[in-house]
C-alpha cells in the first residue's frame, strides 16, 4: 500500500534541493505583478499555476528556465525577496519539513533597486521571520540559504565571495545553475578553488541537461560536495544479459565516496531528464545505494511539494516509511550545517517520529 501525501505530509523531512524564484504562491506572483505592472500571461490564481507547469513541460532544459522570467521579474525589491522567502519558509514547515537548503541567484534580483548585499539579507531576513512564525504555529524548520550563480554568466567569483561573507548569517552553501551544455563547471574553476580554500561547501547542477562529462567536471575538477541532480550517472551503469548492473569508475567513484545526489524527480520528466515516474533512475539508485535524496527543485513549475515527490515514489515504488526514513536521513547527513547540528536534528527530530510511525 503506498503512503498518500497527506500521511508523509505529517513526517519530518529534509530537503537540499529548492529554489526560491521556482517555488512562488501563484496568488503572491500575481499581487507582486500587479503592484509593478509586469505582465503575466493571465491573472487567474489556478490558471497561472496551470501555466507554470503546462510551459515548464517542455521536454527541454533550457524551455523550462524560460518560465522563470516571470517569478524573477517580480523579485527585485526588499520587499518583494522578503515575502517571497517567508512564505516559502511557511509552505515548507506547513508540508513538514524540519530543515532545508533554498537556493537562489542574486545576480538576477539586482534589475531594479538592490545591490547583491541587500537581495541576501532582504532573503534571509524574510526566511528568519517564516521560521519564527511557523515555530509559534508548532512547526519547527530551520532554512539555510545557498548562494547560486548563474552558469552562463561571469559574476561566480563574486557570488562566491558573497556566500562567504554570509556564511555565519544564514549562507550555507554555494551552487552553480542554468543550462548545463555549452556551460561546463570548469568555466567556473576560480571560484570553487575559493571557496575550497575558505573551507566552504559547494553543490553543483550536473548530470541533469547534459551527462556525464559535466558529472566528472563537477567532482573530479571544481570539488563539488553534492550533485545537483546528477541523476545521468546511471549512463554509467551498464546491464548484462542476466540484467546484473555493472558500474563504470565514476560511477563506483560517487557509490563509494557518498556523494550525495539531490534527485528531483517531477522536474527531470518536465526537462526530459527522465521519462516517466516509474522509470525514473532513482529506483535503481536506491537499489544500488547511492547516497540519495529526494527534492522538489521548482514547487510552482512543478506543481509539486516535497510530500508529493514522496507520494509520487511511494506509489511507483512501493516505498513505505523505511524507505522514506532513508531518503531523509541521507539529505540531513549531506546537508551544510554543522555535525553536530545534523545530528540533533537526526537524533532528536527524524528518528523519534519515523520510529513512531514504522513501529505504528
Ligand atoms: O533544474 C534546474 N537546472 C538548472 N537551472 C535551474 C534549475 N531550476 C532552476 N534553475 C535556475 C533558474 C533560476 O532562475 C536559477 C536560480 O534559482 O536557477
Ligand atoms: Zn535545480
Amino acid at each position: 500500500m503506498s503512503l498518500s501525501i497527506e500521511e508523509i505530509r505529517q513526517a519530518p523531512k529534509a530537503l537540499l534541493h529548492d529554489h526560491l524564484d521556482g517555488g512562488l504562491r501563484p496568488a503572491t506572483v500575481i499581487e507582486l505583478a500587479e503592484g509593478i505592472g509586469h505582465e503575466l500571461p493571465t491573472t487567474d490564481v489556478t490558471a497561472l499555476g496551470q501555466w507554470f507547469v503546462d510551459a515548464a513541460n517542455s521536454g527541454s532544459l533550457e524551455r523550462y528556465l524560460e518560465t522563470f522570467a516571470h517569478t524573477v521579474a517580480v523579485m527585485q525589491t526588499a520587499e518583494s525577496l522578503h515575502r517571497v522567502a517567508y512564505e516559502c519558509a511557511r509552505d515548507l514547515a506547513d508540508d513538514g519539513v524540519v530543515y532545508a537548503e533554498v537556493r537562489f541567484a542574486p545576480e538576477l534580483h539586482t534589475e531594479a533597486e538592490l545591490g547583491l548585499d541587500e537581495v541576501v539579507e532582504s532573503v534571509l531576513a524574510g526566511f528568519a521571520a517564516g521560521c519564527a512564525d511557523a515555530a509559534r504555529e508548532g512547526h519547527q524548520i530551520r532554512v539555510g540559504a545557498l548562494l547560486t550563480a548563474m552558469r552562463h554568466a561571469a559574476r561566480s567569483m563574486e557570488i562566491a565571495e558573497l556566500a562567504v561573507r554570509y556564511r555565519d548569517s544564514g549562507v550555507v552553501g554555494f551552487d552553480i545553475a542554468g543550462a548545463e551544455a555549452g556551460f561546463p563547471p570548469t568555466r567556473h574553476l576560480d571560484a570553487f578553488e575559493y571557496l575550497q580554500r575558505e573551507n566552504s561547501r559547494f553543490t553543483i547542477h550536473a548530470g541533469e541537461g547534459f551527462g556525464l562529462p559535466s558529472i566528472w567536471q563537477a567532482l573530479q575538477w571544481c570539488g563539488a560536495h553534492r550533485l545537483g541532480h546528477g541523476v545521468r550517472i546511471v549512463d554509467d551503469i551498464s546491464f548484462g544479459d542476466d540484467a546484473t548492473p555493472t558500474l563504470g569508475r565514476l560511477a563506483h567513484y560517487v557509490r563509494d565516496t557518498r556523494v550525495p545526489l539531490e534527485l528531483c524527480p517531477s522536474s527531470n520528466l518536465q526537462t526530459g531528464a527522465a521519462d516517466s515516474i516509474t522509470e525514473h533512475p532513482i529506483g535503481l539508485l536506491t537499489k544500488l545505494r547511492f547516497r540519495v535524496t529526494v527534492n522538489t527543485d521548482n514547487r510552482l513549475m512543478s506543481g509539486t511539494s516535497l510530500s508529493r515527490e514522496m507520494a509520487l515514489l511511494s506509489d511507483a515504488f512501493g516505498y513505505g516509511w523505511p524507505e522514506l526514513r532513508w531518503f531523509t536521513i541521507n539529505a540531513m547527513k549531506s546537508s551544510f550545517i554543522r555535525f553536530d547540528e545534523r545530528l540533533a536534528i537526526i537524533d532528536d527530530v527524524i528518528k523519534p517520529a519515523y520510529t513512531k510511525l514504522i513501529g505504528g
